[in-house]
């Protein structure tokens, strides 16, 4: 083999780097890439990437690992070319094991706040439908480059649930109040033209490569940035939104379980799951 292949073999294996998050799951994979620094952390749960409590605590461990290991940023994406994220796995809360849904609700609660006050520039390539807490996932992060022909929003409200406050905020944090309260209160799915109209995404991009290409271009806007001061700066700008989940996180707790355990919620949920089933179905 020429000396030339042989290098060229070898760029191409170091490029990306995979990383484990020691719990030896494969619900999330992350790999670094040794040129950039910047990690792709790329949920893989099938078939949709919904969200139960052993995805919720790979995702926050996936986080922390990035952190810990000096990478330079993280880009949220998903295995799955239609789907980016379904949201919370509604199974976990239609006629929960309560331990398991305490379990479950920390779990959804630390990992939001580990994505959203990442101290590495976040960034989503939504490479599919982002629905509800799998819209929050993405706006989660501080940029979102979108693929067209899929959705995104919380439209929780269309199926009789009320959105805890932490949900409410990721939608505040990136859309004017007016924007996310009428949708919210629609409970409206957002076409790409329609998310890049109102900034709910920053880009549209026309393939997972090119979304990929397109955060790490802003994540590496931060280049000139002290890592330390931009992670302060960036924790100061959102302590307001996390105040009332850092400062109680029990009473968030018990009020989302109050709320999940009453026979209104679980009744809609059971009508709801079935719909989804028979839909898969047809
Ligand atoms: C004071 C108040 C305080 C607290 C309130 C507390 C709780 C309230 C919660 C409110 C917030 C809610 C947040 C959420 O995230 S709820 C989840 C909402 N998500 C959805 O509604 C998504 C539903 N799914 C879809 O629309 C489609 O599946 C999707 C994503 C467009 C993909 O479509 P497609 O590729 O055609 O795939 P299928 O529909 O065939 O699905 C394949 C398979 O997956 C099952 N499934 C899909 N989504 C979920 C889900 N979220 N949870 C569980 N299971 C899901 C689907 O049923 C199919 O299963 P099957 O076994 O039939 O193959």
């Amino acid at each position: 083999m020429l000396r030339s292949q042989t290098k060229l073999m070898d760029l191409g294996r170091r490029l990306c780097r995979s990383i484990g998050n020691n719990n030896g799951s494969n619900l999330t994979m992350v790999e670094v890439d040794d040129k950039t620094g910047i990690a792709t952390l790329t949920l893989n749960k099938p078939p949709v990437n919904s969200c139960n409590l052993e995805l919720l605590l790979d995702l926050n461990e996936s986080i922390k690992q990035i952190e810990r290991n000096g990478s330079r940023g993280l880009i949220l994406t998903s295995s799955n070319d239609k789907v980016f994220s379904s949201g919370l796995d509604l199974n976990e809360l239609h006629q929960p094991n309560q331990d398991r849904l305490i379990a479950f609700w920390r779990a959804l609660q630390d990992m939001w706040l580990s994505l959203f006050l990442s101290r590495v520039p976040t960034a989503a390539a939504i490479n599919g439908h982002a629905i509800a807490v799998g819209c929050v996932l993405a706006t989660a992060c501080e940029y979102r480059v979108m693929l067209p022909g899929f959705s995104i929003g919380i439209h929780a409200t269309k199926f009789g649930y009320v959105v805890p406050p932490f949900i409410l905020i990721s939608y505040l944090s990136v859309l004017p109040r007016y924007i996310a309260e009428r949708a919210l209160l629609q409970g409206k799915l957002f076409s790409i033209d329609e998310a890049l109209h109102v900034n709910l995404i920053d880009e549209v991009a026309d393939g997972k490569s090119d979304a990929i290409i397109k955060c790490a271009k802003f994540i590496g806007s931060f280049a000139k940035t002290q890592p330390d001061a931009r992670a302060l700066t960036k924790r100061q700008t959102r302590a307001q939104d996390v105040q009332l989940l850092i400062k109680d996180p029990e009473g968030q707790l018990r009020e989302s379980l109050e709320y999940i355990n009453t026979p209104f919620f679980q009744q809609g949920l059971e009508v709801y799951l079935a719909k989804l089933k028979s839909k898969s179905k047809e």
